[in-house]
């Protein structure tokens, strides 16, 4: 059953997300930026200390839009198509920011490393004893991914930021696809579409030279 208009469902995101990697295992853009979108509409919901890091992901979902519904849109059918199109046309910075500051190499980098964050967190989640801290998971899902990519500011910020997360089962709840027990079914369900996607669009940054753009 579709979710309410407006309510989140982990259901749809994680769908939009499974329907990501063709058979030629390509990562389809469009499918990725709605599964961006949706996780977004649920981390409004969990507050406003969360803004800062929710304009950070619409700046970024919207710059990846503009590419992919513009007058390239082709090129940004995937993200194999986009990587080829941007370095051949040298849209890419690849030292320092300068002549292309949001090109759609750069901007994907930020959502793929938030992408590794979200894989451990669900994991964390997943696995975790019903009364663990869903700040405490998310923490470390943090500390083992994005946080190296942040400066100290904005590291303290989303630190305290989640400390304002609800229990675990309540958590749990607010994916409304069920009780605690159907979200974590459904996590272990998600989880490996999740790291597809995340391990494709790695190697192919990685074959690229691409996992340090600035
Ligand atoms: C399935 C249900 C449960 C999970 C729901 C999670 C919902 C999460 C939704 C969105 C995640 C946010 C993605 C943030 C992208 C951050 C990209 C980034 O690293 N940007 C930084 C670098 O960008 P440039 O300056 O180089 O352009 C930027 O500096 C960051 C600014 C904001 C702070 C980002 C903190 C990220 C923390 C991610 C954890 C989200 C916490 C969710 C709590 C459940």
């Amino acid at each position: 059953m579709a979710a309410a208009q407006g309510a989140f469902s982990l259901r749809e995101v994680m769908a939009a997300f499974q329907s990501c990697v063709t058979e030629q295992r390509e990562v389809l853009l469009g499918p990725y930026l709605r599964g961006w979108r949706g996780l977004v509409r649920f981390l409004n919901g969990l507050g406003a200390i969360f803004s800062f890091i929710s304009k950070d992901a619409v700046t970024k979902i919207q710059i990846m839009e503009s590419y992919c519904g513009g007058e390239k849109k082709e090129e940004y059918r995937t993200m194999q198509s986009m990587v080829r199109y941007e370095l051949n046309g040298g849209l890419v910075d690849l030292e320092q920011r300068s002549a292309h500051p949001n090109s759609g190499c750069r901007t994907v980098l930020r959502l793929h490393r938030a992408l590794h964050w979200l894989q451990l967190f669900l994991e964390g989640l997943r696995t975790a004893q019903q009364d663990a801290s869903t700040s405490t998971i998310c923490t470390d899902s943090y500390n083992a991914s994005l946080a190296a990519y942040h400066p100290w500011i904005v590291r303290k910020a989303a630190t305290l930021a989640f400390c304002t997360l609800p229990s675990r089962d309540a958590f749990l709840e607010v994916m409304n696809v069920g009780g605690p027990e159907e979200a974590v079914e459904m996590l272990g369900d998600a989880l490996p579409h999740i790291r597809d996607v995340y391990g494709i669009t790695e190697e192919l940054y990685a074959q690229h030279r691409l996992l340090d753009l600035p």
